[in-house]
């Protein structure tokens, strides 16, 4: 069992999973931008000014050093790296006139397996990383390891080329919820994982296998926070759109930033109402820029000055 080289003692969120490039197609051309969903939200917490790390698996080449320099800029720390060499896996997403994205991917999912390392606050988790053999069970024995030393937060940010049935996609899924306190999913996500059944009833069967909070993305209808004791629905933030790549993942950066103020044990619908709203501004910033382009910590408080001052805003430490 290989020992990555441990987190920096201030580390306070790890997220695990794959960091790719997205080759972006749109009539204006082809661009390429660091991407791939767990590390855009490593990417948006190091601009929160959250200490993150990404554990990954790049290859060593071109690609693999983009993205490096890329969470450099925001001071995440790599973990795992370009440890396994080959090729850093793409994404190629095709445009529509509606900002919204099309996936096409080349990647190869492997992540080494590792010693038990120091235990952040919070562990994140999801999409390809945790469907994709044989690195998707290395991220289960992880969560295994750490789930009831953490806050575990899962986004499976379903990307359906390449999970194969729907109904073994679904069993991956929710084997995974017991291990985690929040999931994170699009509309389009849970209607996919549970077709013909409501929002509230996916939220409501996802609570049931062991999730403390349930938060669906609606897009342009807002999003719905679910717990045990309360369900809030927070409206969304108008905006341009340039694209909706990162959008989630954003949301997911700034809400994983709010549990870091709040913790998981006392979410009154207050604090889900302040953590919905961070997210979707956050969301929002991300949708008028081109790429995964989340905001930094100054550019969320720009916009959202009621929560200047707060305890609520300030960064954790
Ligand atoms: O969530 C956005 C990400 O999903 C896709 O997997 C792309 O890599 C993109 O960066």
């Amino acid at each position: 069992m290989q020992k990555v080289q441990d987190t920096h003692p201030e580390t306070e969120v790890v997220v695990v999973g794959e960091a790719l490039v997205d080759i972006v197609v749109s009539s204006q051309g082809s661009v390429e931008h660091p991407g791939g969903s767990p590390a855009n939200v490593a990417y948006g917490l190091g601009r929160l000014g959250v200490p993150t790390a990404l554990l990954t698996s790049i290859g060593d080449d071109h690609h693999g050093a983009a993205i490096e320099r890329h969470l450099a800029s925001a001071g995440v720390e790599l973990l795992g790296g370009a440890s396994l060499g080959g090729r850093t896996a793409t994404a190629t997403a095709t445009i529509a006139s509606d900002g919204s994205a099309h996936y096409d991917f080349d990647i190869q999912w492997e992540l080494p397996r590792i010693a038990p390392m120091t235990v952040p606050k919070i562990l994140h988790t999801g999409s390809i990383a945790t469907f994709l053999e044989p690195g998707a069970a290395v991220v289960r024995e992880l969560l295994g390891q750490v789930h009831q030393r953490c806050i575990v937060t899962y986004d499976p940010n379903i990307r359906p080329a390449l999970l194969g049935t729907q109904a073994s996609a679904k069993a991956i899924f929710e084997d995974l919820i017991p291990f985690t306190d929040v999931v994170k999913l699009s509309d389009e996500d849970a209607r996919w994982l549970y077709p013909g059944v409501s929002l509230e009833d996916a939220s409501q069967r996802i609570l049931d296998l062991g999730a403390g909070l349930v938060v669906v993305t609606k897009g342009s209808e807002g999003s719905m926070l679910s717990t045990a004791g309360a369900q809030v629905l927070v409206p969304s933030v108008k905006s341009t759109v340039a694209d909706t790549i990162g959008a989630g993942d954003s949301y997911m950066s700034a809400l994983i930033y709010g549990l870091l103020l709040t913790g998981v044990d006392r979410l009154t619908p207050e604090a889900l109402e302040s953590l919905g709203r961070r997210a979707t501004k956050a969301a929002a910033i991300t949708v008028r820029r081109a790429g995964a382009n989340p905001p930094t910590s100054d550019e969320l408080l720009a916009e959202l000055p009621e929560l200047a001052g707060t305890a609520e805003h300030q960064p954790a430490n």
